[in-house]
């Protein structure tokens, strides 16, 4: 079975990036493993610390190896993606020559509580995704705009067509997927 990576750009409780996440992956198939990658404690990565890696980078470098495809959901900040997103982008990609990203297939999904839906952030994303040698679906592509219109308090999708579209978009990656994936 294919596990799949979860990624979200938020680190806030009651994340409309989460709640999105949570609709795309019950699209994914029945029995499919599911890892959430915690992002928020990792220390702003340095190059002075490849030489020594604290014990968080090794483990969040083995987590990213362990997956086989990643489904990414970012919200914009600044009109890019979050820094602690790119941060744990760039800490699994090295030391130089290890880049834990390497080859594995990836879903790119951007919200935001306004309408532009988090499209820069969303492209932004898909630029470093390329460096980091990731094949990335390319539709349907994933823009979810006035989230909180679409959503609980808690964060949950709730607005019926958003769900299906997400859960179809989950559905869609796991075939693209299965193309990479021995
Ligand atoms: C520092 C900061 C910058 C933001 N910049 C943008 C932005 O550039 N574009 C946008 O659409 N929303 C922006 N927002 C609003 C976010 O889209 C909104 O907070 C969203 O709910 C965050 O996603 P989350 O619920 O997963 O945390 C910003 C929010 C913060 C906190």
């Amino acid at each position: 079975m294919t596990k799949y990576g979860v990624v979200v750009g938020s680190t806030r409780k009651n994340s409309y990036s989460e709640g999105v996440a949570k609709a795309i992956v019950a699209g994914l198939p029945e029995g499919s493993e599911v890892n959430y990658l915690n992002i928020a404690d990792l220390p702003l990565y340095n190059q002075d610390l490849d030489a020594n890696s604290p014990a968080v980078y090794d483990e969040f470098r083995a987590a990213v190896q362990a997956q086989d495809a990643f489904i990414f959901v970012t919200p914009e900040h600044n009109r890019n993606i979050p820094a602690a997103l790119k941060n744990a982008l760039d800490v699994a990609s090295r030391p130089w020559g290890q880049n834990s990203w390497a080859g594995k297939p990836a879903l790119v999904a951007s919200q935001s509580i306004s309408g532009i839906s988090g499209v820069l952030a969303h492209h932004s994303l898909r630029q470093t995704l390329v460096f980091l040698d990731m094949p990335t679906m390319q539709q349907p592509e994933l823009y979810i705009g006035n989230t909180m219109q679409l959503a609980d308090e808690e964060g949950n999708i709730t607005n019926e067509g958003t769900k299906e579209f997400l859960a179809g978009a989950g559905k869609s990656f796991s075939e693209f997927a299965a193309k990479f994936v021995d």
